[in-house]
């Protein structure tokens, strides 16, 4: 038996033309050009990847994206000007810092500075408030981009099991949140583990979707994994052989699992995919 494989990158195409054509439509409507930019402190490897992605789907998309680049040694202080010239920038919509973010400089801090209108990764107080009691603003990329995988590949999520390993704020903890929610693409049972968690293996094959958000190369292997369960790979990794590779030991996961997203070509395309989603409701907000 072998399981069929979710095909991000073309659900990620399909949904990228349809953010395109409202674009169009938007910018037709109220010639604004929705705007996205991005800070990278530093020269973190995923986030060079991330960068680079993006910065072509806007492009695709017809929407004005630009990179600021700091270096590793750019102070605290630095970082915090800059955010507060994007926001007051008329022409900018969305706003996202790269993280991590190089050591001496608060994520904390640096992300509550963003004027939460302009949030388009959804990692402020007030954002992830708002997610949490069911009145999103917006929705946070990642997490956004897996529900929306499942609901593209046919997969219901209500009254599912689903695992999620990993409970960072960037992916597990809002994915348990988007999960649980009532209504479409939630109503799941949600558990949520890490590193601290007992009996893994015990808990992972209770799945019947399964999310690896870890970043450990190899980290799921076969036996943890329910007969025909859909495991959602989130990891990305840096192999040592220069491959990118995500969380899951595909090869022996795609014998076991019903459906499985592959590394590249996964989750990957949608959340940049989602990015300009929320570029667009950054921009949105300025007309109404
Ligand atoms: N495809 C995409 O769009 C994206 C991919 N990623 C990738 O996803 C992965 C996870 O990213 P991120 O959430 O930022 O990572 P973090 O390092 O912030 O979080 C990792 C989580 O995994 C848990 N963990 C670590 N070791 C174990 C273990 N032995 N058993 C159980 N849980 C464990 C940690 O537990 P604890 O909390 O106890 O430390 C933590 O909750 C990375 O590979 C990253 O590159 C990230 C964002 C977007
Ligand atoms: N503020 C912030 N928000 C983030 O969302 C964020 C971040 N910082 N820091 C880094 C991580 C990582 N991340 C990825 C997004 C897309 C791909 C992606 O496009 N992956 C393709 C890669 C294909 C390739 O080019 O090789 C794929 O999986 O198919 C990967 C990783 C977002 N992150
Ligand atoms: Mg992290």
């Amino acid at each position: 038996m072998s399981a069929s494989i979710i095909d991000g990158k073309r659900i990620a195409k399909e949904l990228r033309e349809e953010i395109a054509g409202r674009v169009a439509s938007f910018r037709g409507e109220h010639s604004i050009q929705p705007k996205l930019v991005a800070i990278l402190v530093g020269e973190d490897p995923a986030s060079q990847v991330y960068i680079r992605n993006k910065q072509r789907a806007c492009e695709q998309a017809g929407l004005a994206s630009s990179l600021i680049r700091l270096p590793d040694s750019v102070s605290q202080s630095e970082l915090l000007g800059q955010i507060e010239d994007l926001n007051q920038a008329p022409d900018v919509h969305g706003i996202l810092v790269q993280l991590p973010l190089p050591e001496g400089i608060s994520a904390d801090l640096v992300l509550r500075a963003i004027r939460p209108e302009k949030d388009v990764d959804c990692f402020h107080p007030e954002n992830v408030g708002m997610l949490a009691i069911g009145t999103p603003r917006f929705l946070p990329c990642t997490p956004a981009g897996v529900v929306e995988l499942l609901k593209r590949s046919g997969v219901e999520t209500r009254g599912a099991h689903v695992v999620i390993c990993g409970r960072s704020n960037i992916v597990g903890k809002p994915l348990a949140l988007m999960m649980m929610q009532k209504g479409d693409g939630g109503d799941a049972t949600v558990s949520v583990c890490h590193s601290r968690s007992r009996n893994l293996e015990e808990l992972t094959r209770q799945a019947d979707i399964l999310v690896a958000a870890v970043g450990r190369e190899g980290f799921i292997t076969g036996s943890m994994i329910r007969p025909g369960a859909t495991v959602i790979d989130v990891g990305t990794n840096r192999s040592a052989n220069g491959k990118l590779v995500g969380d899951v030991v595909f090869e022996e996961a795609v014998e076991i699992a019903g459906a499985i997203t592959p590394v590249p070509g996964g989750v990957g395309p949608m959340t940049v995919t989602l990015l300009l989603e929320n570029t667009l409701r950054g921009a949105r907000r300025t007309v109404r």
